[in-house]
């Protein structure tokens, strides 16, 4: 998230939400908890969700219809990662970094049950 926003000069805010699916699995509950909400209002404004990966489908979902509701100007969606033959639910996405195989990955951001988000890079199991 620091080095996207780094790269975007226009004036923005960024806030903040938590979601979990997987917990501490590899595998997803198929349920979408809300774990904190965003501070501010977003009615009105141009909204951008930046997600690390797009899996399944269903935690964008979730997002996408809880942030409709609250009336942005636009909604889009930002994603580091897809898996596209993992899909159970089809999602746009805007801004996509790279689509990837099915393989479950961690690093710079994404977790392997909680660890490993600080590692610079990211891997695959092996
Ligand atoms: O497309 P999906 O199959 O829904 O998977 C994608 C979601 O899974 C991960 O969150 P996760 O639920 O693992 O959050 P957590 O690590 O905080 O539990 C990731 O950050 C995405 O939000
Ligand atoms: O491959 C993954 N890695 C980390 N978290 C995830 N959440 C969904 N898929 C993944």
């Amino acid at each position: 998230m620091a080095d996207l926003v780094r790269a975007i000069d226009m004036p923005l805010t960024m806030d903040f939400l938590a979601v979990s699916s997987y917990g501490d699995s590899q595998k997803t509950s198929g349920e979408v908890e809300l774990i904190k909400d965003l501070r501010l209002p977003i009615a009105g404004r141009h909204v951008i969700v930046v997600e690390d990966i797009v899996d399944t489908g269903i935690t964008i979902n979730y997002l996408l219809r809880m942030l409709e509701a609250r009336q942005p100007a636009s909604l889009k969606i930002a994603a580091l990662l897809s898996k596209p033959s993992r899909r159970q639910i089809e999602v746009p996405i805007h801004y996509l970094g790279f689509e990837i195989e099915d393989a479950f990955v961690y690093g710079y951001g994404l977790d392997r049950s909680q660890f490993d988000r600080n590692l610079p890079f990211i891997t695959s199991q092996a």
